[in-house]
């Protein structure tokens, strides 16, 4: 049952890790995941060195449209980041440690904070597409029966057996998200929700979506949460957001249906908005003090 923990295990992150700082000169601070179409926010980055997934060792390779596959090392502003254009999900067929296995790595580059981004379907009714949602806590569905990233032998090297999550989302990062979005005039797009994972790779029936609405979920989808658990288990602080690609069906008199090609319509709408909050917030995150 647990014979892909060595998937993530110190040794194997560790040798990936120093192969990436052999190679790069950047010691970053901050490192971003890119969600569904949303790969262009790595191009942020100043004076980049990039490795394609099929070049690192011990590294997944992206299998999903919207996804390139590439790790970006540069400078934002004066911030030495790392950025994921292209994350993996449980129904590629990755366990749930391989998923997770870039986020130790990040750890042991030298990260501090962790920025999430995903794409996902609105349930709260207010939610337009869109809408940027700062996630403020989640529901770990497959963590309810057992899959869970940090199921299997503890690495104390990374963290303790039994990491509290009711801190996962850092308050500062969120208060100063919010704050940068109202300065950059996104105060009517901008929300603040609940992120339930599913396993996908099938959108939800209608049935499912009503029942995790009433569960407090705002928002759907299929990433995110893994990897924010394993952030937070080795100490590094986390930020999230979800863009609203579609608004999740909830009716069966709504035609409606969810697709990728609609997620991915929304992630290149909304990019240049992410993409300017990102730029005006990374710059003012806090160093140091990770819990
Ligand atoms: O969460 P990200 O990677 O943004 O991708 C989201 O978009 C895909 C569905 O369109 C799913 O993989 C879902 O999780
Ligand atoms: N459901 C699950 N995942 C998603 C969705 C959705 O509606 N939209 C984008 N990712």
């Amino acid at each position: 049952m647990f014979s892909e923990s060595a998937a993530n295990g110190f040794e194997e992150c560790s040798a990936t890790a120093k192969w990436l700082l052999s190679k790069t000169e950047i010691r970053p601070l901050v490192g971003i995941v890119c969600g569904s179409g949303l790969g262009s926010l790595a191009d942020i980055l100043e004076d980049q060195i990039a490795f394609q997934y099929s070049e690192i060792p011990n590294f997944p390779k992206s299998t999903v449209h919207g996804h390139a596959g590439r790790l970006v090392f540069g400078m934002l502003k004066k911030t030495p980041c790392v950025c994921m254009q292209g994350r993996f999900h449980l129904y590629e067929g990755y366990s749930i440690q391989k998923v997770t296995m870039p986020i130790r790595i990040f750890k042991l580059l030298g990260v501090e904070t962790v920025l999430l981004t995903n794409a996902a379907g609105g349930l709260n009714q207010d939610y337009n597409v869109g809408d940027i949602m700062i996630i403020k806590d989640h529901i770990n569905m497959p963590g309810f029966v057992g899959i869970h990233p940090l199921s299997g032998p503890n690495d104390e090297r990374f963290g303790i057996r039994f990491p509290s999550m009711s801190d996962a989302y850092d308050r500062e990062l969120h208060q100063l998200a919010h704050g940068v979005g109202v300065e950059l005039g996104y105060g009517d797009f901008l929300r603040e929700g609940v992120y339930c994972v599913l396993g996908g790779p099938s959108f939800e029936t209608i049935a499912e979506c009503r029942l995790i609405n009433k569960l407090g979920a705002d928002a759907v989808g299929m990433s995110t949460v893994h990897e924010v658990i394993v952030a937070r288990h080795c100490g590094m602080r986390v930020l999230a957001l979800s863009l609203i690609t579609n608004k999740a069906v909830l009716s069966y008199e709504n035609q409606e249906k969810a697709n990728h090609e609609e997620v991915l319509q929304t992630g290149r709408w909304r990019a240049e908005q992410l993409v300017k909050l990102f730029t005006t917030l990374v710059p003012r995150i806090p160093r140091g003090n990770n819990t």
